[in-house]
């Protein structure tokens, strides 16, 4: 398929606002794909790579307005293509109005000529450019990026500044392309949805379910080396949990930062919670897995970090860790971390997501030698005391609190469903996206003293307050380092972030408020901690927001 072709379906479902048109029109998309199929179930969702790999284009907004601003002619910089954007507000909108095509005679130099650009052809350079690094890598990556530009009509040029920004937006997500490759290829919801939750990407999936159809997605399993999507918590009550199950199964809830083990029966290798590969700064784990296992398994697990006592340390320490990238030896020093295994996804050529959790924990417990100490203990009981007096110990132990799952559910990758629930004494937090900036006043004026906070919405986001309390000085000034990378325009004191950053902060209340744009505001926001492990798509939803709101 033509990029052109997409760019045009791409611009018909933006403008619809019904959900089954949307539904039908990716649909169709998907129909008429052919070996394209799995480039444009990533590309309507903005994205180039399977969700499952942690490669990315690696190409900030700076760059893609050299891009434009080169295809564009002679006479427009960067600060030009910066400027329209402040206006606009929309990087496609800006990508469009310009006349791009007339560098043609410029564009021989770049990919592929003049001849109209393809689907395949704008992913494999997209693949390539990817894959510059080293010195003078970010002046390459302008050169493919403005070489494409160059080659785009209007509407290609929308998409394809959309696409590489990561800011595509045409209101499609993860339910609608499930139920469009369903559709499309007449196949069960649930046999793609399960497809996706095993292999973690659309593309796979769309391809296997056309050309195999419902036997032929089931025949998808977890690999070693490929990470799922992480199951997820509710907030939850003892006494809740036990009116919907006879027993809970009650784990401390460590305070460190998740991690997901693979280990192929020689090596092992460790994924983040945003699945980033974490394997070379934590050898500790590593070699704790490496020396325990002898059969192939993916272990789900936190790691926490510990002081020369073993207690444990705040989870910002974890967190160092994982970013560590040189001198780990010295680091490992200073602060151990440590393996707390708490499920089990396959065990020795055996999936086990749809194993209960009580069978799973059983496996987790026989890969190990006895009373390892990477195995997270697992209780069951129907007793509230019982619960309460493990709470008591979680918490002495300077842990953050306890789990409570259903021992008979299955494992749901990516669902934040009621089959565990997390109970902490502290009141809940939200994780916020920040979206904009205002500069600060006075001997504070070259500092950003307050964020613009807001929530995942089916397509974007929805501002739900700003914060400015909670933040010393000395943090507004990494902030401000932090920011300015993200920076898209500005306006006197206001300051139009790219969403990139993640901030977990606490509230007093939610009140239903025409102030901001998601119908909510935080009531008293303060500032708690930067959520290093977070993107903004693992950021709270509005939908969370809508529900705690109800439960005050
Ligand atoms: N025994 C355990 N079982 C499952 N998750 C655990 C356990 N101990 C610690 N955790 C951590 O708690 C998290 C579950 O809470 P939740 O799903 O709400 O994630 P979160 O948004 O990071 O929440 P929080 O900020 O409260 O940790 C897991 O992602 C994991 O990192």
């Amino acid at each position: 398929m033509e990029f052109a072709a997409f760019a045009d379906r791409a611009d018909a479902i933006e403008a619809e606002s019904a959900d089954t048109a949307i539904t039908e029109a990716v649909t169709d998309l998907f129909t008429d794909a052919g070996s394209d199929l799995s480039t444009l179930a990533r590309f309507v969702q903005g994205r180039v790579f399977p969700a499952y790999e942690s490669r990315t284009l690696d190409i900030g907004p700076r760059l893609c307005y050299e891009a434009i601003a080169r295809a564009a002619g002679q006479n427009i910089s960067a600060d030009d293509v910066e400027e329209r954007l402040a206006d606009m507000g929309e990087i496609g909108a800006v990508a469009a109005s310009y006349d791009l095509g007339g560098q043609q005679g410029l564009a021989a130099f770049g990919a592929g000529g003049t001849a109209a650009l393809t689907v395949a052809e704008l992913d494999a350079e997209l693949r390539d450019l990817a894959a510059v690094d080293g010195s003078g890598s970010q002046g390459t990556k302008v050169d493919i990026l403005f070489g494409l530009f160059s080659r785009c009509s209007p509407t290609e040029a929308s998409y394809l500044a959309r696409l590489v920004l990561s800011e595509m937006r045409i209101g499609v997500g993860e339910g609608t392309v499930r139920d469009a490759v369903a559709a499309a290829f007449d196949v069960p919801v649930d046999a793609v949805e399960r497809a996706v939750q095993v292999s973690n990407d659309y593309g796979t999936v769309a391809e296997m379910a056309r050309d195999e159809g419902e036997a032929g997605l089931a025949t998808i399993t977890l690999e070693i080396g490929r990470p799922v999507q992480a199951m997820l918590a509710q907030a939850g009550t003892v006494a809740g949990a036990l009116e919907d199950w006879d027993r809970a199964a009650v784990e401390w809830k460590y305070d460190g930062a998740r991690v997901q083990v693979h280990f192929d029966g020689e090596t092992a290798r460790l994924f983040s919670r945003n699945m980033e590969e974490v394997t070379d700064p934590l050898p500790e784990v590593v070699e704790a897995v490496e020396a325990a296992l002898d059969a192939p398994a993916i272990l789900d697990g936190e790691v926490v970090a510990v002081d020369a006592d073993g207690d444990p340390l705040p989870f910002q320490e974890v967190l160092r860790r994982f970013r560590r990238k040189h001198d780990v030896a010295a680091a490992r020093e200073d602060v151990a971390v440590r393996l707390h295994a708490f499920d089990c996804l396959h065990a020795d050529g055996e999936d086990l997501l749809d194993a209960p959790l009580e069978t799973r924990h059983d496996r987790l417990e026989s890969l190990f030698p006895d009373g390892s100490d990477a195995v997270s203990e697992m209780w069951l009981s129907g007793d509230p005391e019982e619960i309460e007096d493990l709470e008591a110990a979680a918490l002495a132990a300077g842990q953050e609190g306890i789990m409570l799952k259903d021992p008979t559910a299955a494992y749901s990758p990516g669902k934040r469903g009621k089959h565990w629930r997390k109970r902490k004494p502290d009141v809940e937090t939200l994780d916020c996206v920040v979206t904009g900036a205002e500069w600060g006043e006075g001997r504070r004026a070259n500092v950003l003293g307050s964020f613009e906070l807001s929530v995942r919405t089916d397509d974007g986001y929805a501002t739900v307050g700003n914060v400015a309390t909670g933040i010393t000085d000395e943090e507004l000034d990494d902030l401000t380092e932090r920011f300015e990378p993200h920076v898209r325009a500005e306006d006197g004191r206001d300051v139009a972030l790219t969403p990139a950053v993640v901030f977990e902060v606490g509230y007093e209340e939610i009140q239903v408020s025409q102030s901001y744009d998601s119908g909510y505001a935080l009531r008293f926001p303060r500032f708690l901690s930067v959520r290093e492990d977070k993107t903004p798509a693992d950021a709270d939803s509005l939908e969370r927001v809508e529900r705690l709101a109800e439960s005050q």
